[in-house]
């Protein structure tokens, strides 16, 4: 009886999964035994942190708390949240984590070690940023700010799986000891993300773009939007993706220095989508209006690509130069893209 138990406890995580992401859920399923699970429940634990920290019905000190004491409430059996605001797209994960919690609770204590860690550093940092003085309008000032939270939201989750796959015995330990590797895995995807959901953001009166980027170029981020300033909203825009490409050679040495095919997949895949991504931002006014996407065709190409080192660098040497072709003369950030896009050709 208790092993159906323990066996529908376990199916109902990874119905979380895929509801919470289908895509990548697939992916996560297909690594090997020793860090499904593992990393399963790593991601459902991140985005149980992830939706407290998106809820804008939690007063600040409620939040704070929970942020900050997210890594003891996973220990805690039974607990649960129904706290959420109705619109919580993740609530349903939150309103049953009890489930998660007793899945955690089933792993070796060295995978549990490494997510409370992780749990514990991440909830810190998201409260520090929420109880900062980005307090009024979540604006990011410098840009040593906007790395720092992007360090905190996905630097961290880079360096807690380069730990699960050290632990797990499937990647040398020597993965898990350049935490600026890891780091960039995390910065490259979600400085991407950021660019990308410009509009998303803004409409939910959230701004992630530094100051001391787009301050150069305009007082006023929202008036990007406008027509008559597009020219303005171009320089911003490249100077934006400029600051993301400077992390594609650290992406680069940490995916060629894996040699677990369940891992690489694993790796390369969201990369791959980033770099993607980041051509189809570069020079697109589009990303002001909407949130632009990758056409799912070609999505699905890039997966089915991303299985050997190969081919994830003729995909980075091939988005590369479609950036170098949108690069516009007339930018101001012309030069500074070039070289960029040199250093980055260079390491391939
Ligand atoms: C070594 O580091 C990694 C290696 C492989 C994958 C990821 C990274 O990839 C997904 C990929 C993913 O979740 N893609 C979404 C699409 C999208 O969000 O646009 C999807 O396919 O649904 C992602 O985006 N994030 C979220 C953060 C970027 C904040 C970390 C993420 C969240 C939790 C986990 Cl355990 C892992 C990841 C890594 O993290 C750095």
């Amino acid at each position: 009886q208790k092993l159906i138990a323990n066996n529908e406890r376990k199916k109902r995580c990874y119905d979380f999964l895929d509801k919470t992401s289908r895509s990548f859920s697939a992916v996560i399923q297909e690594l090997d035994d020793e860090l499904r699970d593992a990393i399963c429940l790593f991601y459902l634990v991140l985005r149980g942190l992830d939706t407290i920290e998106d809820d804008m019905t939690l007063d600040l000190d409620r939040k704070c708390e929970l942020l900050r004491s997210f890594d003891k409430i996973i220990f805690q059996r039974g607990w649960n949240f129904k706290e959420n605001g109705p619109n919580e797209k993740d609530r349903h994960l939150l309103v049953d984590f009890q489930i998660v919690i007793e899945e955690f609770l089933e792993l070796p204590k060295k995978f549990q070690d490494v997510i409370a860690d992780i749990t514990n550093q991440m909830g810190n940092g998201m409260a520090d940023y929420a109880s900062g003085d980005h307090r009024e309008n979540t604006a990011v000032a410098t840009i040593k700010d906007f790395d720092l939270y992007c360090h905190y939201v996905a630097g961290l989750v880079g360096w807690g799986l380069s730990d699960l796959f050290a632990a797990s015995g499937l990647e040398d330990p020597s993965i898990a000891k350049d935490k600026r590797l890891s780091d960039s895995m995390g910065m490259f995807l979600q400085k991407t993300n950021i660019i990308r959901d410009y509009r998303e953001d803004l409409d939910d009166g959230r701004q992630f773009w530094p100051k001391e980027i787009w301050g150069k170029y305009t007082d006023d981020f929202a008036g990007l939007v406008k027509p008559e300033n597009a020219k303005t909203a171009q320089a911003v825009l490249s100077a934006m993706v400029l600051n993301v490409l400077e992390h594609i050679p650290d992406v680069l040495t940490y995916l060629k220095s894996l040699k677990n095919q369940s891992v690489f997949n694993f790796c390369a895949i969201p990369q791959v989508m980033a770099i993607a991504t980041l051509a189809l931002v570069f020079n697109n006014q589009d990303v002001y209006h909407r949130n632009v996407k990758i056409r799912k065709g070609t999505a699905v190409k890039l997966i089915m690509a991303s299985t050997n080192m190969d081919n994830v660098v003729a995909i980075f040497r091939e988005y590369i130069h479609v950036l170098s072709t949108k690069n516009d003369a007339a930018d101001p950030n012309f030069i500074n893209i070039s070289i960029a896009v040199g250093k980055a050709e260079q390491w391939i």
